[in-house]
């Protein structure tokens, strides 16, 4: 996965990524050339007493040093350009694909790993890239060109070469090796942090009211030991790599000078000869070296490429279809045909043989027990989640053949949970129609019964208003969210249990202003409170997932015993005649 990840992403960045080998090659060129100058120096200059020769020849190795230099700064920095654009084209499909994703999806994977996922995880294969876009042609030019030179300087002694590269490559293995498993973990656990930080965050009152904390601070103490036991281990691992390293080249270099000696004794070797071949055994080990950084990195880089190529391989459960549909009559009707639907792995479905029409200019209302399945109903007609049986048809044609911005530009949804965006007031009113004007986002206020409580907080429709919506109660945020439904002026409103944080007086004023105003438009509204839909045009109620009775309130009164108990459960019989 890492490697068709890395050319995939790679490929538009070609130039930039041949500008690094090329600055790069010119670099390491350079740097084999200085330790034969240097012996040169050595051997015929100072060897002789000759300073002209010192001074042409160290010129000319300034010279390589100062090319040495700027290549190896312009190759670093074309690295870095590669290695920054390769993250953002990735978190960027990590966030494409992810949008796309129903919320099916999006439970399988998870929030929390999904956020590491398109963060940490990118950050890792990152991190790959700059290394490697570092070192991608200068290790492999310093030892290959550093074993010819050193051979070229002295053929006796690159045995020494033999023997040290292959005691480096097996230390530094064997240590990396050991660090896969410690990199597979430490994602997971990180994923873990993630999660119960998030849902610690989320859920601080619950936790406050039920007492929770010490128990909260342990469980994410827990999390925390778990991801700083793992780094400690891979940390430990890392530490055991310097000395082992060090030591192979301290080593080799004594040999050098100690095999060295004897063939400078023996007058078969010069002290130039003797420093450049030092030197070039240093260049070849220290290449070795940071190849095998190189390698340290790949395998938490291969890990995390695994987890965003998943991401990217998931196809949404709910597909665009092929051949969209991009025009209706575009009145919202609603039919549902037999529609039947299970959540992935449930055994029973949640849905079953559900019929209804919900006409333009009409409102019908779907009243049921908690659980009786009325989210799920409403979620199958913006498909979040596709029905698994029958069909769910808007003006005639069937959701799944809509082009989905149809779809979703005729849909007003109030989720029973409504969300805020952080932003004001105005730029979440905005949110499904950019260019409504002041006065379409004060009427959609007026309507909602949210005009008095906006025009008293501080800034207006320029309130600032929190992530999520915190800031605001929970009955002004679900009147905030009906109104950016209702700035939008869709076809066909959807509101699931969205009336329930508002008192009774307030919700009756509500639902005539909202009758008076969306005139044409197609009503869906979910309840809990009879009192919100008494005076629907039909009233569908749901049981276990089945319509168990429809038509208006005096008619399901008389006829339908389960709209009888939760009426008598809820109004007084006063209320209810
Ligand atoms: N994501 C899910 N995965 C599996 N089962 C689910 C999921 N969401 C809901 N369910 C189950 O489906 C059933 C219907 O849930 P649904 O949320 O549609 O009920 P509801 O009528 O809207 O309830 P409420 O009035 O309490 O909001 C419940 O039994 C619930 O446990």
């Amino acid at each position: 996965m890492l490697w068709s990840l890395l050319v995939r992403y790679l490929r538009p960045h070609w130039k930039l990524l041949l500008g690094v080998i090329l600055f790069q090659l010119a670099q390491s060129i350079a740097s084999l050339f200085l330790p034969t100058l240097n012996a040169d120096i050595i051997d015929e200059g100072v060897a002789t007493g000759d300073t002209g020769y010192i001074l042409r020849v160290g010129g000319l190795m300034l010279l390589i040093t100062l090319t040495q230099i700027v290549c190896a700064i312009v190759a670093v920095y074309f690295g870095a350009k590669v290695a920054m654009k390769v993250g953002r084209d990735l978190r960027g499909a990590v966030f494409s694909r992810v949008g796309e994703f129903s919320e099916q999806e999006v439970t399988r994977f998870g929030a929390p790993s999904l956020i590491t996922r398109s963060t940490n995880d990118v950050q890792q294969v990152q991190m790959l890239v700059l290394t490697t876009c570092t070192l991608l042609v200068t290790a492999p030019i310093l030892s290959i060109g550093g074993v010819i030179m050193a051979i070229r300087q002295d053929v006796q002694l690159s045995w020494l070469i033999a023997v040290s590269v292959p005691i480096l490559l097996i230390a530094v293995g064997s240590i990396v090796v050991r660090m896969v498993p410690l990199f597979r973990r430490m994602q997971t656990r990180i994923d873990t942090v993630n999660r119960v930080l998030r849902e610690q965050l989320t859920g601080i009152r619950v936790v406050r009211a039920f007492v929770r904390e010490t128990q909260e601070i342990a469980r994410f103490a827990r999390a925390n030991q778990d991801v700083t036991d793992v780094a400690l281990s891979s940390g430990r691992l890392m530490a055991l790599m310097f000395p082992i390293v060090m030591l192979v080249l301290n080593v080799s270099s004594v040999a050098v000078i100690w095999f060295g000696a004897f063939r400078i004794e023996d007058g078969s070797m010069q002290v130039g000869t003797l420093i450049a071949f030092l030197s070039y055994l240093m260049q070849i080990l220290m290449a070795v070296m940071m190849a095998t950084f190189m390698a340290v990195m790949i395998p938490r880089a291969a890990v995390s490429a695994d987890r965003i190529g998943e991401v990217l391989a998931t196809e949404s459960s709910v597909v665009p279809p092929a051949n969209p549909v991009n025009a209706t009559v575009g009145q919202g009707e609603l039919e549902l045909l037999d529609v039947g639907f299970s959540y992935p792995g449930a055994e029973q479905p949640v849905l079953r043989n559900v019929s209804f029409i919900a006409r333009h200019g009409q409102t019908t209302a779907i009243i049921g027990s908690t659980g009786s399945g009325k989210t799920t109903l409403v979620n199958l007609l913006p498909r979040l989640f596709d029905a698994t049986s029958g069909s769910v048809l808007v003006d005639g044609v069937n959701v799944r053949e809509l082009s989905p911005d149809l779809l979703w530009g005729q849909i007003g949804l109030v989720p029973q949970k409504p969300y805020l965006f952080s932003g004001t007031v105005r730029s979440n009113l905005l949110y499904g129609k950019p260019d409504a004007t002041e006065e379409e986002l004060w009427q959609a206020l007026t309507i909602a019964q949210a005009r008095d409580f906006v025009t008293e907080m501080n800034g207006g429709l320029d309130a600032p208003i929190s992530q999520g919506g915190t800031n605001v109660s929970g009955g002004q945020r679900q009147r905030l969210a009906i109104a950016r439904a209702l700035v939008k002026r869709p076809e066909l409103y959807i509101f699931d249990d969205s009336f329930s944080a508002l008192d009774l007086a307030t919700d009756a004023r509500l639902r005539l202003a909202l009758k008076q105003s969306t005139d044409g438009a197609t009503m869906v509204i979910v309840a809990q409170r009879v009192s919100s839909i008494m005076d629907a045009d039909q009233i569908l109620v749901l049981e276990d997932g089945r319509i168990v009775g429809r038509g208006t309130h005096e008619q399901l009164l008389d006829t339908n015993t389960t709209y009888q108990e939760i009426v008598s459960s809820q109004l007084s019989a006063e209320e209810a005649a």
